[in-house]
């Protein structure tokens, strides 16, 4: 039997899974994380479909993402020898304007993919050298790219534009959105397990490390709370979300900072980090005392509500909210707080079902259907590999998995 590797690879992690290929849909056996790739105290961990943990700290650390490949292979190989790879599918964040599929990896696709990285400059760059580890070890397998803008693409023009001059959304100044392939997970499930939700208008809020919402209509994208970057919309762990671009330019010319400064605070030292003066997860920030932890916790829901209705008004109505993502599965403080008080727009969140992480955390009587439902990038990916391996055996099951095209949103369709 055939299998494949997924790699999601961050600024200073990279994701990994081992899929088996059987006929109907590819097989988690493995899935697992390389942390603090480049500083110390790097581990890698992984978990196996039988119970096992493996890895564990590595002592000398890791440099960069090639090596943390090898960590990865090594690992693989070890436990799985008689894994057969035929294929490496890749997360690329960054897919440009044109590509709303996954695409075959050769060096001519991999070279138009490095053009986009200054677009994307804190995931980009790893995603390609970990497609370049993985060609170097698996020289046979097909390398195969997945887009995290590519759901996006369905985007009316009104949502994909900014309010500049046409020419620099000619030059490719435009909202691309991200976290596409955990947005295809949740819109595929929601096809499989709820089709009249699927069919109606949706918000999925992917509250990880990173966070984003997406306002969908019969399972495809109309509007996101990413634009350009993957700063933009909700606080994030480190990163601030929205912000006034006058700010930039006040840092810029009255505080005399450099783009790399820049930079590094917006992108790293600012969102839960930088309001609280103490952590990026969630987790610490709920077991705080700290006012500022507090604040930081508040500036998140505040942000999180507003984009919940000014998505709302998008689709022009709502007939369900999912949360999905590390903190959106997990932390039902966060859920009760952006739901709170939201009976205006028919939310009634249950709050002992939400507590007890139910799969719906609505009451029964809630006009808008509230659920969580834990996201599967991986599987997005396997999915995308595996139809590359076996086009006749996966292109039925993926058909069946993506939804109908959707009629235009109101009021938001092209101009
Ligand atoms: N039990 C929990 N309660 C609250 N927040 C949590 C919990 N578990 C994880 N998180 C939050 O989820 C974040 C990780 O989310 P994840 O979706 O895995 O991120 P990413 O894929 O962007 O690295 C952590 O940084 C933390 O803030
Ligand atoms: C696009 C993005 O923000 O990705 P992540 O959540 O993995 O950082
Ligand atoms: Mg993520």
């Amino acid at each position: 039997m055939s299998h494949v590797i997924t790699l999601n690879a961050g600024s200073s992690s990279l994701k990994f899974g081992l899929f088996s290929l059987p006929s109907d849909d590819p097989v988690a056996i493995c899935t697992g994380i390389v942390d603090r790739i480049g500083s110390a105290g790097a581990t890698i961990r992984a978990k196996t479909s039988d119970g096992r943990t493996l890895g564990g700290d590595v002592a000398d650390g890791i440099a960069d993402h090639h090596e943390a490949l090898n960590h990865v292979l090594d690992l693989i190989i070890q436990q799985f020898p008689a894994a057969n790879i035929a294929a490496v599918g890749h997360r690329i964040v960054h897919g440009g304007p044109d590509h709303d599929q996954p695409i075959l990896l050769t060096p001519e696709s991999l070279a138009a993919l490095d053009e986009l990285s200054p677009f994307a400059p804190l995931h980009q760059p790893y995603n390609l050298s970990g497609v370049r580890a993985s060609v170097e070890r698996f020289p046979d397998a097909v390398q195969v790219a997945c887009f995290d803008t590519a759901f996006h693409r369905s985007h009316p023009w009104v949502n994909d534009t900014f309010a500049l001059p046409t020419e620099y959304y000619d030059k490719g100044v435009r909202r691309y959105g991200f976290h596409g392939l955990s947005y295809e997970y949740i819109s595929g499930h929601l096809a499989k397990t709820a089709p009249l939700l699927h069919g109606g208008r949706v918000i999925v809020a992917h509250l990880g490390n990173g966070a984003s919402m997406c306002g969908m209509i019969h399972g495809r994208s109309v509007g996101s709370s990413m634009g350009f970057s993957a700063i933009d919309g909700l606080p994030m762990g480190t990163r601030c979300g929205q912000l006034d671009p006058g700010v930039v330019l006040y840092l810029m010319d009255q505080k005399g900072m450099s783009v790399d400064e820049i930079t590094e605070l917006l992108y790293r030292k600012s969102g839960l980090l930088g309001l609280s003066g103490l952590s990026s997860d969630m987790r610490t920030l709920e077991k705080s005392d700290s006012g500022s932890a507090r604040r930081a916790i508040s500036y998140f829901n505040f942000r999180a509500r507003r984009e919940l209705g000014a998505l709302a008004a998008v689709l022009g109505g709502l007939d369900a909210v999912v949360f999905t993502g590390g903190i959106g599965e997990n932390s039902a403080l966060v859920r009760e707080r952006i739901c709170v008080n939201m009976g205006w727009l028919g939310i009634e969140l249950d709050h002992d079902a939400n507590t007890d992480h139910a799969r719906i955390i609505s009451t029964p009587l809630s006009r808008v259907q509230v659920m969580v439902i834990p996201t599967n990038e991986e599987l997005v990916i396997a999915r995308a590999a595996a139809r590359f391996v076996y086009p006749h055996m996966y292109e039925t099951l993926l058909d069946k998995a993506s939804p109908a095209a959707p009629p235009p949103a109101d009021g938001s369709g092209p101009e």
